[in-house]
């Protein structure tokens, strides 16, 4: 079956369960950050087990299904965990809900994730803004014949997380009085976390924050003419910076805390956007 095919069987699957409007902002919540689609009002809850030819997550944190229905009045569908390339998908699996998104009718997508935090002025728990990505993985989800109905054969990305919906993050951000940096993500493939000599490079090539997810789909949301806006929680400072070792753990519970001001940030932005 060709990719289409399998996006228009998702799609049809999903509009098979939908009783409202499209969705026109698409979520997708990184780890521990899930809590956001419980704000879904109203919500159609559909497990990634039963859409055909979705991915299951099996990560910590990553619940594993789709919420589709109200946020601050916008209707959105959320991705309450994701894939990575890590646990073993292709980049085709990891990007396919971005695909599946667009198919829907998403204009917009608000991709978040966990990172470590490169800048030892900030610390554990900070917001960050994407400004950039540094795509460290040494792959790229459009490598292979490019599907001209999906999008261009070299997608530009020199917008790759909309300048204009920075802007309206920052200015919501401020009038929320919650403090928000902004930042460059760099992307790796993991699972392993960074060496200490590791994250003095990325520093040295101007990271803030280094994960493990995002970059695939972001690029693949470019590829289809979606605008994006990245959303980091500092969950942890990064490899090196504190003498201490590095866990999923702390990142969970980072996220945790983090999660007040992450959710009225978010619901927010939904409502302005
Ligand atoms: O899905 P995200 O990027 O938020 O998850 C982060 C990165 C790894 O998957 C994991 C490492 O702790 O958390
Ligand atoms: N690669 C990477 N991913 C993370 N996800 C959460 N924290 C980290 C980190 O320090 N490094």
């Amino acid at each position: 079956m060709s990719l289409l095919q399998k996006i228009e069987q998702a799609k049809q699957f999903i509009q098979s369960k939908l009783t409202d409007r499209a969705p026109r902002i698409g979520l997708v919540l990184g780890s521990g950050l899930g809590v956001l689609g419980d704000e879904v009002q109203n919500p159609v809850v559909i497990p990634y087990g039963e859409i055909p030819n979705f991915p299951v997550s099996t990560v910590a944190g990553h619940a594993g299904q789709l919420v589709i229905g109200d946020l601050s009045g916008q209707q959105v569908i959320a991705m309450q965990g994701r894939f990575h390339f890590y646990e073993g998908w292709s980049l085709e699996e990891v990007t396919f809900p971005i695909r599946v998104m667009k198919a829907l009718g998403v204009e917009i997508i608000l991709v978040t994730n966990a990172a470590g935090g490169i800048n030892p002025e900030w610390n554990a728990g900070d917001l960050m803004l994407i400004s950039d990505h540094l795509n460290l993985t040494g792959r790229n989800p459009l490598i292979g014949a490019n599907e001209a109905d999906l999008g261009p054969r070299f997608p530009d990305m020199s917008n790759g997380y909309d300048k204009g919906l920075r802007a309206k993050a920052h200015e919501i951000a401020k009038g929320l009085g919650i403090e928000i940096r902004e930042g460059v993500y760099v992307g790796v493939s993991g699972p392993s976390y960074e060496t200490p000599a590791e994250i003095r490079m990325f520093r040295i090539m101007g990271g803030h924050a280094v994960g493990m997810s995002t970059v695939p789909e972001v690029i693949v949301a470019n590829h289809a003419g979606l605008k994006v806006l990245g959303i980091t929680c500092i969950s942890n400072m990064a490899a090196g910076i504190l003498d201490q070792p590095l866990t999923h753990e702390e990142v969970m519970e980072t996220t945790e805390k983090a999660k007040a001001n992450f959710i009225n940030l978010v619901k927010a932005i939904v409502k302005e956007v």
